[in-house]
């Protein structure tokens, strides 16, 4: 089931909630999304101002982003590692953190970027909160696996289908030159188990599901922003 979507001024009041703390000295990893936007450009402004930091963006579109922003980049390999990664999620269980995320297909190097990083703080409006998670599952995979990977996510008991720019485009092609199969398991009464078994099909390059990674999440909403962390 998808999120319908926030307003601007929801994901902004989140975004700024979690770019606001970031210290200089910092290595920062940036999210992808609408919601991580508000806090690079939030960053950008600080930078502006003095904050002394280097960027490790997630996709494409961050580090397109962050370079508009000014905020100096490094690439991961180029750091010992992250103190605080801010990224967005397509749904997320506020009780545990646990959240599925790679809407637009950055969800790869969302998690390595996450997993390099000390803390991870999701930044999400209101209507991404759920009690159970349901959201489509993003299945990142090397581009001859699709069909095997398909049929492996039928016998968890999902359906797969290859995620399309349009039928004119054809599939959509990830960042890292990978295909993507999004997956359908209705409630995810279970993510920590789903995520092994997604993680060990042969040709899954990552999957979308965030077990244990988030340390903060700030929700934001018309009346301001409140931060859980875990
Ligand atoms: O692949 C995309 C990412 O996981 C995004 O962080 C996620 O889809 C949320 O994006 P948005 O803030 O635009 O809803």
């Amino acid at each position: 089931m998808k999120s319908t979507g926030g307003t601007e001024a929801q994901k902004r009041r989140a975004g700024e909630a979690a770019a606001n703390a970031v210290e200089s000295g910092m290595v920062v990893g940036l999210g992808t999304g609408s919601t991580a936007a508000h806090a690079i450009r939030a960053l950008g402004e600080a930078v502006e101002s003095g904050l002394d930091i280097v960027g490790v963006p997630t996709s494409f579109g961050a580090r397109e982003l962050a370079i508009d922003c000014e905020i100096p980049l490094v690439g991961l390999d180029e750091v010992d590692g992250i103190d605080l990664a801010i990224d967005g999620a397509d749904q997320i269980v506020l009780d545990s953190g646990n959240c599925i995320k790679g809407g637009g297909a950055a969800h790869s190097r969302e998690k390595l970027v996450a997993s390099a990083a000390d803390d991870l703080h999701i930044v999400v409006d209101p209507t991404k909160t759920i009690d159970v998670l349901d959201h489509t599952v993003a299945v990142e995979v090397l581009p001859d696996a699709h069909t095997v990977v398909a049929d492996a996510i039928d016998s968890l008991g999902g359906d797969a289908t290859l995620r399309r720019a349009s039928d004119k485009d054809g599939p959509v092609v990830t960042d890292n030159g990978n295909l993507v199969c999004d997956a359908e398991f209705g409630r995810i009464d279970e993510p920590a188990s789903l995520a092994t078994d997604l993680a060990t099909i042969p040709g899954v390059v990552e999957h979308g599901l965030f077990v244990e990674y988030a340390t903060a999440v700030s929700v934001g909403s018309d009346e301001g922003v409140s931060t859980t962390t875990y």
